[in-house]
């Protein structure tokens, strides 16, 4: 019996978190990030980027506990979506159909599972097209945020990550690696860019963050001093700084419910098909931060839950590897 063929994954296209307070939430995401809001209930938002023609890249639902619902990808053809349930339910994993709308507000028909890494993801094509806001500078707002570029996840298993990836034809832009070439870190890509998800070794299934793309590093730079000026600068938790990985410009930021979202702009084309990959040392104190300055503790510890096709959280297994054990001089640990 063939292997059934992977679905064509386009892109990182949305994620669905869980927020316990919406206003405070809508807040942080719309007013302070500058994201749009498409549409909106009394428990629900879907918000997108200045550059996105679809109806959303992330949406918040309220919730009684802060969590990850969902992340999405986005597919070819309604064919893929089939393509998906087949991969899946031939691997054994949980699928569930999600018929157009029965699911997320602006989605068609979909597929949820659980994969294999214990993450809930959600294969779609069909999703509605939305008013072009690419030239509509009199509605840009905050830091100013054009699109969702990527997810980061923790799974304690990098190299079971980078298997799975590999298997749905991702890429693979840049690692982190030992001495002995033991996978600490990658970064995987569909569209052309550094990345469509990456992998950091922690505890997991948990999300470590959204990745958020502006077109210029002063917007990055705008945003830490939007939070700095009326007394918000706690939400900030890394940078602004340069990477190594992907040489994008870059800050963190956790939402009030402490989901932690990064600000991103300036990586790199990876489209051709014999495009290498970038490997890092994980002794190398510029892998993280290109200027050697330190990655804060809660930055490798802290993550969201995640949640099964049932609602209920993911049981979290142990990291085999620990990058921030790891003795270097930048992290502030050697
Ligand atoms: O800190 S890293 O340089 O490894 C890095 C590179 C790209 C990212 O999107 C990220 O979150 C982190
Ligand atoms: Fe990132």
């Amino acid at each position: 019996m063939t292997a059934p063929t992977a679905p064509d994954v386009i892109r990182s296209a949305y994620a669905q978190l869980v927020v316990t307070d919406l206003p405070r939430a809508r807040w942080f995401w719309a007013d302070m990030l500058g994201f749009h809001v498409q549409y909106e209930d009394r428990d629900t938002l879907c918000l997108r980027g200045s550059d996105e023609l679809t109806h959303h890249s992330l949406v918040l639902r309220r919730g009684a506990e802060a969590a990850l619902d969902h992340i999405a990808y986005r597919v070819r053809t309604p064919e893929d979506v089939d393509r998906a349930e087949a991969f899946f339910t031939r691997l054994g994993r949980p699928v569930r159909r999600v018929p157009a709308g029965q699911g997320t507000k602006g989605i068609g028909d979909a597929v949820r599972v659980v994969d294999p890494l214990g993450f809930p993801v959600e294969f779609f094509h069909d999703i509605e097209r939305a008013e072009r806001l690419i030239q509509r500078y009199d509605l840009r707002h905050g830091a100013e945020i054009a699109r969702l570029d990527h997810f980061n996840i923790c799974t304690p298993d990098i190299p079971a990550a980078y298997a799975h990836y590999r298997s749905l034809g991702f890429g693979c832009s840049e690692t982190i690696e030992g001495d002995e070439h033991e996978l600490y870190a990658a970064w995987m890509y569909r569209k052309q860019t550094v990345h469509d998800v990456a992998f950091t070794g922690g505890a997991g299934p948990r999300l470590h963050h959204l990745g958020v793309a502006t077109h210029e590093s002063h917007q990055v730079l705008r945003c830490a001093d939007l939070f700095g000026s009326i007394r918000k600068e706690h939400h900030i938790e890394r940078g602004p700084g340069r990477h190594g990985v992907s040489n994008a410009f870059y800050l963190y930021l956790r939402d009030p419910d402490g989901h932690r979202v990064e600000v991103y702009t300036s990586d790199y084309y990876t489209g051709d098909p014999d495009h290498e990959t970038y490997r890092w040392n994980v002794h190398d104190d510029r892998r993280r931060d290109f200027w050697g300055n330190a990655v804060i503790e809660s930055w490798y510890k802290e993550a969201t839950p995640v949640l099964g096709l049932d609602g209920t959280p993911q049981p979290v297994m142990d990291s085999l590897l620990d990058e921030s054990a790891v003795q270097v001089g930048a992290d502030g640990l050697g």
